[in-house]
C-alpha cells in the first residue's frame, strides 16, 4: 500500500517543539497506523539557524532537513505541507497568520490565540486560502478521549447532567519560575487559564459539547486568584450548558491552578480528576488531564471498568526516548503528540480543512469561554499581544 506522507516545518525550537518533532520518529504502524507516515523537512529559530539545525539532530530529522534563522524564510520553503507552530500562546497569532499567509497549512499549538478576535482571523484567513488549520489539543485526539465520548454517546451512563475537570500542578510560581518565564509572564500571555485551564475546558467541552449534535455555547460564572505580575495563578468556572436533543442542562466545573495538585501523591489516591456524570453512572479519568492514561466507569449497577491506555511506541530496546513535565517516559513508550499528527496527515489526505473532534467553531467557542472568564476578573494582556493587527513585531 503507497502511504501519504507529511511534510512538517517546525516554527520554533523550545520544549513541546522538541517532545512534538520526536514524536514523529517512530513508524506510525508501531500504533497501527499502516497508510501514513511523517517526516520533519525544515525548521526554523528566531534565535539562529545553528539552533534550528542543533534541533533538526535532536529529533533525528532527516539529513537533508533545513534548518532556518528565521521563521519567515522557512514559511517559503515548498517542500513543507504544514507548519507545526510552537511558540508561546502570546505570539501565535502573529505566527500562524504568518504562515497562512504564505500558503501554508498549519498546526498551532494551545492556546490558539491570546483571544477570540484573533482567533476568528485566523480562521478567515485559512478559509479564505481554503488552508487546513488546527489547535493542537493533542489530548482530544487520544483512543482514550474517543472512548470516553462513546461512553457518553452510546448512553451507558445515561443522560449526562454535570462534569467536573481539574488541571492542576503544584509548582509554587515564586519559587518555580523568574519573572520572564512564559508560565507567569503577561507579556507571554502567562497564566494558569491559558496554558493549563484549557484542559480542564477541553474535558468540559469534549464530554458536554463536542458530544452533541446541535450543542449551543455555555453562560459561564468564574473566580481568580491572581499572581503578583497580574496573570492568574487559580482560576475557577462554572459553565452552564442549555439543553440539547439528548439532554437536559448540563453542568461544568473547570478548575486550574499552580498551587495545588489534581493528583498529590502521583499514584491517583485522591481520586480522579475529570468526572462525567449522567442518570445511570459516571466515567472517570485521572490526572494529568493533558496526558491521562487511566479511565473508569463506575455504574450504579455495580459495574466497575477499569482502563490503562499506555502511548504506543517502538517500544523497549529501541533506544528512542520522548516526554517531558513527569520526566522521560519508559523507553520507546511515545509521548502521544502523533494521534493530533495523524489527524494532520488524514485530513491533508482527505482534503479536509479541520480536525474532526474539534472543530474550528469550538476551538473558538472555548476562546470566548476564556475570553470572559478573563474579562468577568479583569485580567488584561499587553495591547502589543492582544491586538488583530498583523504584522507586529513581538
Ligand atoms: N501540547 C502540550 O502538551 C504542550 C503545549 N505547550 C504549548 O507550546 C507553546 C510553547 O511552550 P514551550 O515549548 O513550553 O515554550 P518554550 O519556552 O520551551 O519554547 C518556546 C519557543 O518559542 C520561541 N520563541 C519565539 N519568541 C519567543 C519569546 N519572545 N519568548 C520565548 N520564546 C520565544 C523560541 O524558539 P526559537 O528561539 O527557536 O524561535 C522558544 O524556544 C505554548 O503555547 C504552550 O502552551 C507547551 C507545553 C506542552
Ligand atoms: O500543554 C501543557 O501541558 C503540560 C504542562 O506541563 C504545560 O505547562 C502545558 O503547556
Amino acid at each position: 500500500m503507497s502511504k501519504f506522507q507529511l511534510k512538517w516545518g517546525i516554527l520554533a525550537t523550545g520544549g513541546i517543539a522538541e517532545t512534538f518533532a520526536r514524536d514523529l520518529y517512530p513508524n506510525p504502524e508501531c500504533r497501527g497506523v499502516k497508510d501514513i507516515e511523517h517526516v520533519v523537512v525544515a525548521a526554523a529559530s528566531s534565535s539562529s539557524a545553528d539552533r534550528a539545525q542543533k534541533f533538526l539532530k535532536e529529533v533525528r530529522a532527516p539529513e537533508s532537513a533545513k534548518a532556518y534563522g528565521s521563521y519567515a524564510e522557512m514559511v517559503k520553503d515548498p517542500n513543507v505541507d504544514i507548519i507545526y507552530v510552537a511558540t508561546p500562546h502570546s505570539h501565535h497569532y502573529q505566527n500562524a497568520m504568518l504562515c497562512l499567509e504564505a500558503g501554508k497549512n498549519v498546526l498551532c499549538e494551545k492556546a490558539f490565540t491570546t483571544n477570540a478576535a484573533q482567533c476568528e482571523l485566523l480562521i478567515k484567513k485559512a478559509k479564505e486560502k481554503n488552508l487546513f488549520l488546527m489547535e493542537a489539543v493533542w489530548t482530544r485526539y487520544f483512543p482514550l478521549s474517543i472512548y470516553v465520548r462513546e461512553v457518553i454517546t452510546s448512553g451507558k451512563i445515561g443522560p449526562v447532567s454535570r462534569a467536573y475537570a481539574d488541571l492542576s500542578q503544584t509548582m509554587i510560581p515564586e519559587k518555580t519560575f523568574d519573572d520572564g518565564h512564559r508560565m507567569v509572564n503577561p507579556d507571554l500571555a502567562g497564566g494558569a487559564l491559558l496554558d493549563l485551564g484549557i484542559y480542564a475546558l477541553t474535558w468540559i467541552f469534549q464530554t458536554l459539547y463536542t458530544t452533541e449534535k446541535n450543542p449551543k455555547p455555555p453562560k459561564v460564572l468564574s473566580f481568580m486568584r491572581k499572581y503578583k505580575l497580574g496573570t492568574d495563578e487559580q482560576t475557577t468556572m462554572i459553565l452552564d450548558f442549555p439543553p440539547t436533543d439528548s439532554r437536559g442542562e448540563a453542568h461544568g466545573i473547570a478548575t486550574t491552578g499552580m498551587r495545588t495538585h489534581a493528583d498529590p501523591d502521583g499514584k491517583g489516591s485522591a481520586g480522579p480528576a475529570i468526572r462525567v456524570q449522567g442518570e445511570l453512572g459516571e466515567v472517570q479519568v485521572f490526572h494529568p488531564a493533558y496526558r491521562p492514561t487511566r479511565t473508569k466507569l463506575v455504574l450504579n449497577d455495580g459495574t466497575v471498568e477499569e482502563k490503562h491506555w499506555p502511548q504506543p511506541g517502538p517500544g523497549k530496546g529501541s533506544g528512542w526516548k520522548n516526554g517531558f513535565g513527569g520526566g522521560w517516559q519508559e523507553e520507546g513508550e511515545g509521548q502521544g503528540m502523533f494521534w493530533e499528527a495523524d489527524e494532520c496527515a488524514y485530513a491533508l489526505r482527505d482534503g479536509r480543512k479541520e480536525g474532526r473532534y474539534e472543530n474550528l467553531e469550538e476551538s473558538l467557542v472555548i476562546m470566548r469561554v476564556m475570553d470572559e472568564v478573563r474579562q468577568q476578573n479583569g485580567m488584561k494582556l499587553p495591547e502589543k499581544i492582544e491586538t488583530t493587527d498583523y504584522p507586529v513585531e513581538l
